[in-house]
């Protein structure tokens, strides 16, 4: 035991270092997927948290080349029950533990992820600190007190230069955000003909791009800190198809005239019921996100909500009800999870194409 977690409120969790040797500050956050972590270790948009698995056996499979999200895992620490020493898995490359040291990200195990995860449910999000047990707690909470979470973690993991996933179909502009490769393999698998662009870029660059649609992708952190993002949706609202992802659906909304909050403890994990409100079906859904659209902001904007979820009612999808658009809180794109919501990628093409249709009878 040579490690312990720190939160904000005092509490002190005392654990096995794993991973990196490394101390780090970040905010607490659960995931209670059974399975998944190289995905959810590599999600771009986890950028600056601590991820606590609630599953207790972590690193068992090892990790592959295939199931990454990312290239570098954005991940600030990760926090564990129990990290598998020995991984068994035909596909398996290397330990959890050697990508963890490799990356330079530290994490901690023999915690009691129960009780951290009961207490961020009853308390909320909180800062922590991971450093050696060596260390005096008291100073600790008065550096993890002194610090502010950095709110530039968009710009951290965006692409720095556009690049493209050629294909013969429909061309897509993604903005990255902190792009999951899982987007990019659903376009490319639907033919898309992908160009990734930096966060920051302009409306007349994608304009010269001649998509025939925009995906906006997830990426890590508050909506509001990327509002130059937000300025560019509302040039290109209406003039060109656009499906958005998790930050892409909250950048959207907030285009629209709609509001945004951050969460008691987010959606974090594979299994999360959201309901499309027309036909009344349920799928199962892959999520992670801290914010969430809020409800009562809709009324002066042109949107509709499509989806909701089934725990806690919040927005999960949305419409615009002139323009083509739509978007999703969740995770489309699973990896890890369930693939029930694949058909909204379908969604996205059937889009392009009535819109291409539409431009034809005009011409
Ligand atoms: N996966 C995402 O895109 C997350 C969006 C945003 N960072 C949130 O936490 O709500």
């Amino acid at each position: 035991m040579n490690r312990q977690l720190i939160l904000e409120d005092g509490t002190i969790f005392i654990g096995e270092g794993f991973g990196a040797d490394s101390e780090a500050i970040g905010e607490v956050v659960f995931n209670t997927s059974m399975t998944g972590y190289q995905e959810i270790l590599s999600d771009p948009s986890y950028c600056g948290q601590f991820v606590t698995m609630t599953y207790p056996l972590i690193g068992n499979y090892g990790v592959n080349r295939d199931d990454f999200e990312s290239i570098s895992p954005a991940v600030k620490a990760f926090i564990v029950r129990e990290s598998a020493d020995f991984a068994s898995n035909w596909r398996n490359e290397s330990t959890l533990d050697e990508l963890l040291r490799i990356k330079g990200i530290p994490g901690i195990a023999g915690v009691d992820t129960r009780k951290l995860t009961r207490l961020i449910r009853k308390s909320g999000s909180m800062k922590g600190i991971l450093c050696s047990v060596e260390e005096d707690p008291a100073l600790m909470i008065e550096r993890l007190n002194a610090s502010a979470l950095r709110t530039d973690q968009v710009e951290q993991v965006s692409t720095k230069t556009a690049y493209a996933s050629p294909g013969r179909g429909f061309r897509v502009v993604l903005m990255d955000f902190g792009m999951k490769h899982g987007i990019l393999r659903e376009l490319n698998k639907r033919n898309c003909d992908v160009i990734v662009v930096p966060h920051n870029t302009s409306s007349e660059e994608i304009r010269r791009l001649q998509p025939d649609g925009i995906m906006l992708s997830n990426g890590p952190g508050d909506p509001k800190d990327v509002p130059e993002a937000i300025q560019t949706v509302q040039e290109l609202l209406g003039e060109i198809p656009l499906f958005g992802i998790c930050l892409g659906h909250q950048l959207f909304a907030l285009a629209c005239g709609a509001d945004s909050f951050k969460m008691k403890f987010g959606h974090r994990g594979g299994n999360h019921p959201v309901q499309d409100v027309l036909t009344k079906k349920v799928a199962l859904t892959s999520q992670n996100h801290g914010y969430a659209v809020d409800e009562a902001s809709l009324d002066d904007t042109d949107l509709e909500v499509t989806h909701i979820a089934i725990n806690d009612g919040t927005i999960e999808g949305l419409k615009h009800k002139k323009y083509p658009a739509f978007t999703v809180q969740y995770h489309p794109e699973a990896s890890p999870g369930p693939e029930d919501s694949n058909y909204l990628f379908d969604d996205f093409l059937t889009l392009m194409n009535e819109e291409k249709r539409k431009e034809i009878q005009h011409a």
